[in-house]
């Protein structure tokens, strides 16, 4: 429990000024509830002639009543709509840190992911809330045991005994809040782990209709959700009635107590120790001091809830970060703008000479990947990573980067080994356009520059990309709208507006996954002749590190690494290799097979 400790705490401090003033806004709602119980107990004691009756008097006291719930009624809305403000920093907060994580800290974030992102954003969403909601339990806790010590000590001046047996029924509640709470929590976490399993099912759905609808598989899918959904409600029901027995359980024993006051009152009543008043406030006041057992039971239950929660956010991000990362105070910004983002590093720093990889053991779960790789990338060099498919091309460049982990092996910048190349080798060091395109919902312009400041480095990264041409087919040019609520732009386009997006970066190093599968060939030679002739020129990317089988790339290259199932089986000039690497041999010939296959296609299509 001690990393809920720790977040809850620091929940609790990160805005302590606000904190405080909603918890004291909550302060008078509650003291209000024994100020009313006091002038409910004068009231009927007037009416029921226990004191000497006064018209005046008891209309006073009425109007009395009636001001002190006019008042609670309004710093109820009050204090709620102060505790939202602070709910909702408090939940950003929580996100704010994950992402920070998920985008910036050290080691792979593809690793740290979920498999759906539907099952990310429902982390985001209910774990988080899971966490505020637990801490902001802290307020009607300390309000409840105020309220509760003062009407215990009110009721008890009146009449000791029944005031110490009207207390047994609500002490029940929280001993049967307690036992139940394991029940409770078992229900709550399995109808929250179906309710993700939905929303990420419906997430891959929304992701997958063109694959669904071409493949026929509408019924398929829709009957997968509706089992999945059936679980889900069945789950929710258990849940709900679960919280609803215990609800119901604590309404009857303010039912059982006032049973039990009427009966031990009624001789007290009939001496006229124990009047009409002193019954309307012991009534009105037991509703309100099962709010304590209450809250106790529902920290108590939440309380598991929230070291999920706290587990499940906290794997979200970066492996030496914890529960305190998660709640570290990095700012709010509500009200105020937030600090600039941070300066890119200025170039000359350090600038690329060597990149030297040793012993690059990258493996995935399944045991494929790539096996003690040696390589070594120098300033002004065009290498090419080739190989059949599956042999482990893109796993290298990535565990190269340090997107994915590594098991072994070193990354040296200029001889000094690169203890965290996921945060070393980004730019303006290195760049990567991957072999997946990947747009979002905004201007060409925003997608390439993806917070950049625009100048003339766009232009020629559109040359470079070989997207000038395409860019004056677009309605709007650069401001066009793309992505998956803009243009669609056709997979070619899109793979070149990826590298566009990484050269814009201008990179020291430049690293291209296979753009191969989306161009044609002439495109394709186009394209590295353009940023070959622009790295001699020192106009684009100095080092370039691509992964390709086509002739177009093999030709430009300087230095070859054939790989074949995860390990070097050729590294040298192309020339060399041609001679002694058979792998690359029968790749070399398959590749002329299919340019010539394509370039026939042309000249059909042309004629
Ligand atoms: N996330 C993963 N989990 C498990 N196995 C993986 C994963 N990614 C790749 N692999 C496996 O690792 C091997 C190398 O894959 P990789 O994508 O690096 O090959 P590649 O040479 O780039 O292939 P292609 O030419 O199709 O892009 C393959 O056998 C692949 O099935």
């Amino acid at each position: 429990m001690r990393p809920v400790r720790v977040v809850v705490g620091r929940l609790l401090r990160f805005d302590l000024r606000r904190y405080l003033i909603g918890a004291l806004l909550w302060l008078p709602v509650d003291l209000v509830l024994l100020g009313s119980g006091w002038l409910l107990k004068e009231l009927f004691d007037h009416i029921s002639g226990g004191r000497a009756a006064s018209l005046d008097h008891a209309l006073w006291l009425c109007a009395a009543f009636v001001g002190a719930e006019l008042v609670r009624g309004v710093m109820t809305v009050v204090a709620w709509s102060y505790g939202v403000y602070w709910w909702n920093a408090a939940a950003t907060l929580l996100r704010a840190n994950v992402l920070r994580s998920l985008l910036t800290a050290r080691g792979p974030a593809a690793a740290r992911l979920p498999h759906s992102s539907g099952e990310s954003l429902a982390r985001l969403r209910d774990d988080v809330s899971d966490l505020v909601q637990l801490a902001d339990e802290s307020v009607p806790l300390v309000n409840s045991a105020l309220f509760s010590l003062g009407a215990l000590v009110v009721m008890a001046s009146i009449d000791p005994v029944i005031t110490v047996v009207l207390v047994l029924p609500i002490a029940a509640v929280a001993v049967l809040s307690r036992m139940t709470h394991r029940l409770v929590h078992r229900l709550h976490l399995r109808a929250r782990e179906l309710g993700a399993a939905v929303t990420a099912y419906l997430g891959d759905l929304f992701g997958g209709v063109l694959a669904i609808k071409t493949a026929g598989a509408e019924d398929a899918a829709l009957d997968r959700l509706r089992g999945r959904n059936r679980a889900r409600r069945e789950a929710a029901v258990k849940n709900r009635v679960a919280a609803d027995l215990l609800g119901t359980a604590t309404g009857a024993t303010v039912e059982i107590s006032i049973g039990l006051m009427l009966l031990l009152a009624a001789g007290s009543m009939r001496s006229g120790e124990f009047t009409v008043g002193d019954l309307a406030l012991f009534t009105s006041y037991i509703g309100w001091l099962t709010a304590l057992p209450r809250t106790i039971g529902g920290i108590l239950s939440r309380l598991p809830q929230a070291a999920v929660a706290t587990e499940r956010l906290t794997r979200l991000m970066a492996a030496h970060e914890d529960a305190a990362a998660l709640s570290r105070d990095s700012g709010v910004w509500y009200h105020r703008e937030p600090p600039p983002a941070a300066v890119p590093r200025p170039r000359g720093d350090d600038p690329l000479e060597t990149v030297e990889v040793r012993g690059l053991t990258a493996l995935h779960g399944g045991g494929r990947g790539v096996r003690e790789v040696d390589l070594t990338l120098r300033r002004g060099s065009f290498t090419v990573v080739t190989g059949a498919v599956g042999s482990g091309k893109t796993t290298l460049v990535r565990a190269l980067l340090g997107l994915i982990p590594a098991q072994a092996g070193t990354i040296s910048w200029n001889g000094r080994p690169i203890e965290d190349p996921g945060a070393f080798l980004v730019p303006d060091r290195a760049a990567y356009a991957s072999q997946v395109p990947r747009l979002f919902s905004a201007s060409l312009r925003e997608n390439l520059l993806l917070g950049r400041p625009g100048d003339d480095r766009l232009d020629r990264a559109l040359e470079l990309a070989v997207l000038d041409d395409d860019l004056a087919a677009v309605p709007e040019g650069l401001d066009t709208v793309v992505g998956p609520r803009g243009v669609r732009l056709s997979g070619g386009q899109a793979q070149r507006a990826t590298a566009a997006r990484a050269l814009v970066r201008d990179p020291e190093l430049l690293v291209v996954d296979d753009l191969s599968s989306a161009l044609d060939v002439e495109t394709e030679r186009l394209l590295w002749e353009r940023i070959a002739g622009a790295a001699r020129d020192g106009r684009g990317p100095g080092t370039l590190l691509v992964v390709s089988h086509r002739r177009a790339a093999l030709e430009q290259a300087d230095q070859v690494v054939v790989l074949d199932r995860g390990r070097v089986a050729g590294y040298g000039p192309l020339g060399e290799l041609l001679e002694s690497c058979p792998e690359l041999r029968r790749l070399w010939s398959e590749e002329g097979v299919a340019e010539a296959e394509e370039h026939v296609d042309a000249l059909v299509r042309d004629r």
